[in-house]
């Protein structure tokens, strides 16, 4: 065989174990997360030597070893840095955090830690798992198989699952949040927005204490909202967006649409023009979502936005979505025209005009 057929084979055949072993990696990150190795650093405020690091984690003690094991891969994988220390003359390395493994400190502002213990519950996995027999099967999504009921329907009735999820929908959209007063313009000149599956309305306390005269309902599932207090500008309501929407100056739907068919989709929209139209004058519907394959992605971002899709395919009837496939729901749901704006990371912005 030529050299470079051989370097080509080799190659191809680590990217091939790179994406069979990638559960590997992710079980890696769970242990990190599980064993709380980004706060164990953060609280010692400088770099952590493996000794002292054996010594935080509080493990079997003829696990020591392996922990350097671990903490290589994941220093690979770039969750962790490595530095040089000199302690009593001799040269030790240092375990530091890096941008990733900052956003899964605990307590820090934003935290993607809820978010990633959630994608790790057994319920996620094994769906997964039964991708390709669900290829061949009539149920609607690989969760439905696994489980006999959707995922929605799982999460009203578990307990734990409701928690965990809630929790991991707040941290995600956390980093939305981040960025949401710089969004400010879009919400500029209306009295009363509809945050429709708006969860505890995380967007809508910015957002309020930033236009203190708009009014803004959240209209969610009851059992997310029973027990939210209403504030001066900021209202919740129980209710399903199949059903009927409030009517209003706008509407919002965040990280919602994702989750559903274009059948379904498409009914929420026009559910939604119905809802701006009420009024005698016509507003505008504000989606915040993916849209896959912008010009202004790399392989990191496009790989994480093809994951979510395939993600969304697992557990729910949605999909991530191009700008063509966005467009096809908006004139099918009777819109004319829409802008995509983007400025909040993996997601986009996009006002939707009737
Ligand atoms: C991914 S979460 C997004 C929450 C929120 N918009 C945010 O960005 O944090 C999707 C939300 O849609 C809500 N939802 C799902 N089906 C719904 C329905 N039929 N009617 C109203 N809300 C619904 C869920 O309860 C959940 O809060």
């Amino acid at each position: 065989m030529e050299k470079m057929d051989v370097e080509e084979l080799f190659q191809a055949q680590a990217h091939l174990y790179n994406y069979t072993y990638s559960f590997i990696g992710s079980m890696c990150l769970k242990s990190a997360v599980h064993l709380g190795i980004p706060d164990i650093i953060f609280k010692n405020a400088k770099p952590i030597t493996l000794p002292e690091l054996v010594l935080a984690l509080q493990i079997q003690p003829t696990k020591s070893g392996h922990v350097y094991r671990l903490m290589r891969f994941l220093v690979h994988a770039g969750f962790f840095a490595t530095t040089k220390l000199v302690k009593n003359d001799e040269e030790e390395v240092g375990y530091d955090l890096t941008p990733s493994s900052r956003l899964l400190l605990k307590d820090n502002v934003p935290t993607l830690s809820p978010f990633v213990r959630a994608m790790f519950h057994p319920a996620i996995v094994h769906s997964s798992e039964s991708l390709a027999e669900w290829f061949h099967s009539k149920e609607i999504t690989p969760f439905d198989s696994a489980f006999g009921m959707s995922f929605w329907e799982y999460w009203s009735q578990n307990q734990e699952f409701n928690g965990l999820f809630n929790e991991a929908m707040i941290s995600d959209s956390g980093m939305v949040n981040l960025v949401m007063r710089n969004c400010k313009s879009v919400f500029e000149g209306l009295s009363s927005l509809v945050d429709v599956g708006g969860g505890k309305g995380g967007v809508g306390r910015i957002v309020c204490e930033l236009l203190p005269n708009l009014h803004w309902t959240v209209l969610d599932l009851p059992h997310v909202v029973e027990n939210l207090p209403d504030s001066t500008n900021l209202k919740f309501v129980g209710g399903d967006m199949f059903q009927s929407i409030p009517s209003a100056d706008a509407i919002l739907l965040k990280l919602v649409l994702h989750a559903y068919s274009d059948e379904e989709s498409i009914k929420v929209l026009k559910k939604c023009k119905e809802a701006i139209s009420k009024k005698g004058k016509e507003g505008k519907v504000i989606i915040i979502d993916i849209v896959v394959g912008e010009k202004n992605e790399n392989h990191v971002s496009t790989e994480a936005k093809l994951f979510y899709d395939m993600l969304m395919m697992v557990v729910v009837t949605g999909r991530e979505r191009e700008e063509k496939e966005w467009e096809k729901l908006f004139l099918e749901a009777g819109f004319s025209h829409y802008k995509i704006t983007n400025i909040l990371g993996l997601r986009s912005l996009i006002e939707v005009y009737p």
